[in-house]
């Protein structure tokens, strides 16, 4: 049993010694200490033999009276708390305590046992529990925070790394801040390359030209120097691999309590805009060049209307124009460049005309040049055209006859004018189809077929050095004769009733006839003006008939009279009448091959056959009795 009690007091004692608050026991009556444990010692600045020695009175000396109030009160009650005591450190100075004491009995004995915590203490305590207690709340809500900050962290993550534009981040240095995955792919750099490195340098350090690019001059910079966002659509950026792309950004400054820190990026690649924008362009310009060009050909056109020219069959049965037509059937499906030469109204132009019309080109405008009427010093420009400024005068850009006649046929009439300083051009163009407009230095392509006309005699020409003999060979690949009208009188019928049926529409006048007179008349005279002298003296006659009787002026002539007189029979049937119908012609023409065949004894070959004394080739003649439906017999009378 008395072991028990001595290790109870122990583990007491032990307890004691060791419990963190400052005790001390007290016997008031005695006014000792009777016991303090290590942390009282060490709180007061006493050893604990110190202490024991030390009278009660001592240790509170500063609140004596106040010691002994609480020693009665707690003697009394049983236990008493207070904070009004303060203890005496060694080194002197008071100690602000806050004590609880309760009353012990020892043998009988009242003692205080008294616990004395160091206010200034406990206040620090407080304090670390109330900062403590403050930082546990803060810390659990600066976590929330955190939390949203790293969802809008990430949300905005998600969203620079979905967005198809390119992004980057760029601080008040120029140094890359960040760059989103768009504008990796975009540039080729990753981000960890670029982050912290001056992305001016990378990649956008030469202009489009060239030129380098100032970081002065930056627009992306600029945006955090003035504070404003700033838009361009035409400028590129670098690839790593060192090729550009083309680009349109926004630089927006990005501010920090309304200090410019810096800017973001936001790019797009706009190649395809451009090559668009590019299409669209070369387009709008083939527009407008095909505008241009049909406008000047519909003014070409409208001019050749205003000069009233109408494309008219060719009209003739004479073996000269039939060889002719025979030529134009020959020549018109190749692309052969042709000379036609023969004396002035002959049938040129329409033999030229006839031609394309009768080619793979007749879809695309047959353009005439009547050199003789160009100025020596316009040919240049009329040909190959003119760029604006290019000479005095020159107001605007202006196609040449080549260009209109592009995939065409260019009709050269009186070629034989053209100045011998521009022949070695027109050669260029007929060798490789090149060439430029007046002062532009742009070399142009045409497709153009080459048909000439001349009534000089254009080797001569060549003799006396007035015309290339290069220019001549390239021209004269596919020669035409034009046979003058006087060498073809067969035609004078035909081509005169022609003439008449078109006057008689034009001026108004159907009742005009011709007369078998008039035919005579006009067969006589040697036309040196040929079919347009013939064209104009039906016209004029039209004009001056009276009722139905054309009225000619025609010089006399000592031209030999028609075999038509030779036939008394047709003449006589023809006398009768004083009209000509298409009708009538024809049947003037049997009667005149009638006639021819009788005075040949129905022979049409050899020497003093039909053909002969008609000036037939004897083969067009056969054929023409067959189409005429002629019976071919000795002494025939009449059909
Ligand atoms: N065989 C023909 N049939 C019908 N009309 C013709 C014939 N030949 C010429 N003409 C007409 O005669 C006129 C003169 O013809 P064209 O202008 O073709 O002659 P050209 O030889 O070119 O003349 P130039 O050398 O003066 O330019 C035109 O009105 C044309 O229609």
């Amino acid at each position: 049993m008395t072991g028990n009690t001595d290790l109870q007091h122990m583990l007491a004692l032990q307890t004691l010694q060791t419990i963190q608050e400052s005790l001390l026991v007290i016997d008031p009556y005695a006014d000792r200490l009777l016991m303090s444990n290590a942390t009282a010692q060490q709180q007061l600045g006493y050893s604990a033999s110190d202490l024991i020695r030390l009278p009660a009175s001592q240790l509170f000396k500063h609140c004596l009276a106040d010691l002994i109030n609480f020693s009665e009160q707690v003697l009394t009650q049983q236990r008493g708390w207070s904070l009004d005591l303060c203890c005496c450190h060694r080194d002197g100075y008071p100690l602000a305590i806050e004590i609880s004491a309760c009353a012990i009995n020892i043998n009988e004995k009242p003692l205080l046992a008294m616990l004395i915590r160091d206010r200034q203490q406990l206040h620090k305590q407080e304090k670390k529990a109330r900062a403590d207690d403050y930082i546990r709340r803060g810390l659990g809500e600066w976590q929330q925070i955190e939390e949203i900050f790293q969802e809008i962290e990430r949300e905005n993550q998600l969203l620079l790394q979905a967005v198809g534009d390119g992004i980057y981040g760029v601080n008040a240095s120029g140094q890359t801040t960040f760059l989103n995955p768009a504008a990796e792919q975009m540039l080729g750099w990753q981000a960890d390359e670029v982050v912290g490195e001056d992305i001016h340098t990378l990649i956008h350090h030469t202009h489009a030209d060239g030129g380098h690019y100032h970081v002065e001059d930056c627009p992306i910079y600029a945006a955090f120097h003035d504070g404003a966002v700033h838009r361009v659509d035409n400028e590129i950026f670098w690839r790593k691999d060192g090729t550009a792309f083309p680009v349109e950004y926004t630089s927006t400054p990005v501010t920090d309590h309304g200090r410019l820190v810096g800017a973001v990026v936001i790019f797009r690649d706009i190649t395809e805009r451009k090559e668009t924008e590019h299409n669209l362009h070369s387009a709008l310009e083939e527009v407008n060049r095909l505008k241009q060009r049909l406008e000047q050909e519909n003014a070409y056109l409208q001019e050749e209307i205003r000069s009233e020219y109408n494309y008219k069959e060719i009209v003739g049965k004479s073996t000269a124009i039939q060889r002719t037509i025979h030529q134009v059937q020959l020549v018109a499906p190749t692309e052969a460049n042709v000379l036609i030469s023969g004396e002035s109204g002959t049938g040129k132009e329409l033999i030229a005309r006839a031609i394309h019309e009768s080619s793979g080109r007749s879809e695309r405008p047959l353009i005439r040049v009547n050199c003789a009427a160009i100025p020596r010093e316009l040919f240049e420009s009329e040909f190959f055209g003119h760029v604006k400024g290019a000479f005095t005068g020159a107001t605007g850009d202006r196609a040449g006859r080549f260009e209109l006649a592009d995939g065409g046929t260019l009709f050269l009439d009186e070629v034989g004018e053209i100045p011998i300083e521009l022949q070695g051009k027109l050669l260029r163009v007929l060798q490789e189809g090149q060439f430029e407009r007046v002062g532009d230095s742009r070399t142009r392509k045409v497709d153009v077929r080459l048909i000439a006309a001349t009534n000089r005699d254009l080797l001569q020409e060549v003799r006396k050095k007035q015309f290339r003999e290069d220019l001549y060979f390239r021209l004269n690949v596919f020669p035409v004769e034009s046979a003058a009208l006087r060498e073809r009188r067969d035609d004078i019928p035909l081509l005169a009733t022609h003439f008449l049926y078109h006057a008689r529409q034009k001026l108004n006048k159907p009742q005009v006839r011709l007369t078998r007179g008039d035919i005579r008349r006009l067969s006589d005279y040697h036309w040196p003006g040929n079919i347009r002298e013939l064209e104009n003296v039906i016209e004029r006659a039209v004009i001056l008939s009276r009722g139905e009787r054309l009225s000619f002026d025609l010089p006399v002539t000592s031209t030999a009279p028609v075999p038509l007189n030779n036939s008394s029979q047709a003449s006589e049937e023809i006398d009768a009448s004083t009209l000509m119908t298409c009708e009538e012609l024809r049947a003037l023409e049997i009667s005149n091959i009638c006639l021819a065949l009788q005075h040949s004894n129905g022979r049409i070959f050899g020497r003093d056959g039909a053909a002969e004394r008609l000036n037939m080739k004897p083969t067009t003649l056969a054929s023409r009795i067959k189409r005429l439906g002629i019976e071919k017999r000795p002494q025939q009378e009449n059909t």
